[in-house]
């Protein structure tokens, strides 16, 4: 198959890196997990940390049975696809063949993009830069908003109504911003108590 179908069906997909570390962020932050970082991203936050990865045709693009061998060189079966922005790609066949290969699947994800894949947890974090798909808000089990600005706690709102009653929600101080965010963040968590605080620890362990 041509490369161009190949990465259309989601059996090739373009890989950024991938490597073995802790979820520093959300829900399962402390967690060991096999990092899939897909290349390719259309959502240009002004703030991402990982800017390198916007342009898809930088990366390689590998059958999905080597990136899923990746994983299966390290001792922890929980794997997080993110990017890059994964969902413009169609992750049917990479999380139907890591769930084929005992692999725990989360995603992380703007939701810029309409969802694809069979994951256990989905982290949603929406960007003002470019509008979610609908697709999203039914799926979601975290709704993980950075706040860069005073007029992300509103936005954080505009979400949160939008997603299923049970889903988590957190604030995540923007990693150049913390200091000047994080006290408005504890003071609106504790004032708001159905939101959680994360923060990027993985930063702080300097860690990938
Ligand atoms: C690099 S993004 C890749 C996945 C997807 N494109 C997304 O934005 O959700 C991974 C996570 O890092 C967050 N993030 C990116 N840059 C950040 C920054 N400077 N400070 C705090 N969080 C950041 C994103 O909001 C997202 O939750
Ligand atoms: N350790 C670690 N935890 C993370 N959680 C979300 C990340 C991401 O870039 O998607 C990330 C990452 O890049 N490193
Ligand atoms: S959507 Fe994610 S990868 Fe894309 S620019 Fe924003 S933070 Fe970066
Ligand atoms: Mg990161």
């Amino acid at each position: 198959m041509e490369k161009k179908t190949a990465v259309a069906a989601g059996t090739m997909l373009p890989l950024m890196e991938a490597f073995y570390t802790i979820q520093g962020e959300g829900t399962f932050s402390g967690t060991p997990a096999y990092f899939i970082r897909l290349g390719g991203c259309d959502v240009g936050c002004v703030w991402c940390d990982v800017k390198a990865s916007w342009e898809a045709a930088k990366w390689p693009v590998l059958p999905i049975e080597e990136i899923v061998e990746g994983a299966l060189q390290y001792p922890g079966r929980l794997v997080v696809i993110t990017g890059g922005e994964p969902l413009m790609y169609n992750l049917d066949p990479l999380t139907r063949l890591l769930k084929e290969n005992g692999f725990t699947t989360n995603i992380e994800t703007s939701g810029a993009h309409p969802f694809s894949g069979d994951f256990d947890w989905v982290c949603f974090s929406p960007k003002k830069f470019k509008t979610p798909h609908p697709s999203i808000y039914a799926v979601a089990d975290e709704l993980k908003v950075v706040v860069f600005h005073k007029s992300d706690f509103d936005f954080a709102e505009k979400h949160a109504v939008l997603v299923r009653e049970n889903c988590r929600k957190l604030l995540q101080p923007e990693w150049s911003k913390s200091d000047l965010f994080i006290n408005s963040i504890i003071d609106y968590v504790k004032s708001h108590p159905n939101w959680k605080v994360s923060l990027q620890t993985h930063k702080f362990m300097e860690i990938p």
